[in-house]
């Protein structure tokens, strides 16, 4: 008999999944902008021995752990110096115009225009290692084609074109102040300063900076202060799974990480951006995490109202009182099956005339019948399987428009990964509720 996995089939088959995995990560340390930045980044007193940019097939640009890294310990702490604040800007040659302004920029827009004015520099900035490794587009829902938003699920597609509005409005708002750096320049300011100028720099902030709480400064809104861009500890992409402790060391003057999970030599390091749920990601940071624990399909309760067996002469007073106790909102399937509060929802609306007064008992959490549980547990599953085919809908209508769109293919794919996740979210959710028969 054939020993196992001592044959030539066996060996070309390690082979095979060695080369696999190694594709899986490239290192991109070699770079001439990863090189531009370490020396610019070496001038500051900053050297790293743990961590190297990285190529992940999974979760894209991030940073390998050069050895294993155990809980505790500190991973990176990246001198003051190499921080990118309001404290840098108002120092730097935009201070004058900044402090001469009525009434005074947000902290968020002092960052966006020294952004937009120091890419503009090029060679003459000296943030330039650090720009030329900033992405030059983003995928956050603001940047996204209005054909591919129109694809999102509907409380997100909401939020989507908000977040386009606000960006737009504060765009336009600041066209004042950016008019009076004209002397700044040699050509118009509006060529300098203009939407897309001001979209990258946006979405660089709200992609990338660090939390760090600043003094207000007289010559800033009170708006919060609280960005920071750090070179390079920048790259850590976000695992919903990790725990790390990350904040600025004022004994140190650095800003520290320190990982309070186990990291093996040769995987990626994650850090945790907050426990968002896949919409959020996707708004604010342009991607999907697959399997993320904090991910639910949110159920409008309008549509809870279109499946209802029915007619209901108390539905509407129903709906007020759902609307009045903040049931309307938040009404979820999760990796657990539906939410307490959307089986809530669907026990109170599902009260039969003569169970009506017992509606506060039903939010307490009460079982009010045998019926009215039997009724609302078969309601949760028709929902969920209308949700199914919602998904699956929207699923094939993204296929098809990847086969029609060459050029929208990724954020189709983005799209596509949100729909999946749904899909699995509501599948899981439908075998639960078929165990609970
Ligand atoms: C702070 S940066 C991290 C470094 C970034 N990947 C880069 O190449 O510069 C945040 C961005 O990284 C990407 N990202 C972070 N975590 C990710 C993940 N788990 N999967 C895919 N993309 C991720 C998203 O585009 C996000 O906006």
């Amino acid at each position: 008999m054939k020993k196992k996995g001592r044959g030539r089939t066996s060996r070309q088959r390690r082979r095979k999944s060695l080369r696999t995995s190694e594709l899986s990560k490239v290192s991109e340390s070699h770079k001439s902008e990863f090189i531009e930045l370490r020396k610019w980044l070496k001038e500051r007193k900053f050297e790293d021995h743990n961590l190297r940019p990285t190529r992940f097939s999974g979760t894209g640009r991030g940073l390998m752990a050069v050895k294993s890294l155990q809980p505790g310990e500190l991973i990176i702490s990246l001198p003051e110096k190499c921080l990118l604040t309001t404290d840098t800007v108002i120092k730097s040659y935009l201070g004058d115009y900044i402090t001469k302004w009525t009434p005074p920029i947000s902290p968020l827009l002092a960052l966006c225009a020294f952004l937009i004015s120091e890419k503009h520099a090029g060679n003459k900035s000296p943030w330039k290692p650090y720009l030329d490794v900033l992405p030059e587009t983003y995928t956050c829902l603001v940047c996204l084609d209005p054909q591919v938003v129109r694809l999102l699920p509907n409380p997100l597609k909401t939020e989507a074109q908000e977040q386009r509005t606000h960006v737009q409005e504060l765009f336009d708002s600041s066209r004042g102040f950016f008019s009076s750096l004209q002397s700044l320049f040699t050509e118009p300011v509006e060529h300098v300063f203009h939407y897309n100028a001001f979209l990258w720099a946006w979405c660089t902030i709200n992609t990338r900076t660090v939390y760090m709480k600043h003094a207000r400064k007289e010559c800033l809104s009170a708006e919060p202060d609280v960005y920071a861009l750090a070179p390079y500890l920048d790259l850590l992409n976000h695992s919903p799974g990790v725990q790390v402790k990350a904040a600025f060391n004022e004994e140190t003057h650095c800003y520290e990480i320190r990982t309070a999970s186990h990291c093996k030599k040769y995987e990626e390091l994650f850090i945790c951006y907050g426990p968002h749920d896949n919409h959020r990601l996707l708004l604010e940071y342009g991607f999907v995490a697959i399997n993320n624990p904090h991910s639910a399909v949110y159920i409008s309760i309008d549509n809870l109202i279109d499946h209802l067996p029915s007619v209901d002469t108390q539905m509407n007073k129903k709906i007020s009182l759902l609307k009045e106790h903040g049931f309307s909102e938040n009404l979820t399937f999760g990796w657990d099956g539906p939410s307490w509060r959307l089986l809530t929802a669907l026990k109170l609306l599902c009260l039969g005339a003569d169970e009506f007064t017992c509606w506060k008992k039903v939010l307490l959490g009460e079982v009010i019948s045998n019926t009215n549980e039997w009724k609302s547990f078969v309601w949760s599953r028709k929902i969920c399987s209308y949700y199914i085919e919602d998904a699956k809908t929207a699923l094939q209508k993204i296929s098809h428009m990847k086969d029609e769109e060459a050029a929208l293919k990724d954020q189709l794919t983005l799209v596509e990964n949100l729909w999946v996740e749904e899909l699995k979210l509501l599948q899981g959710s439908a075998d639960i509720l078929r165990w609970q028969n």
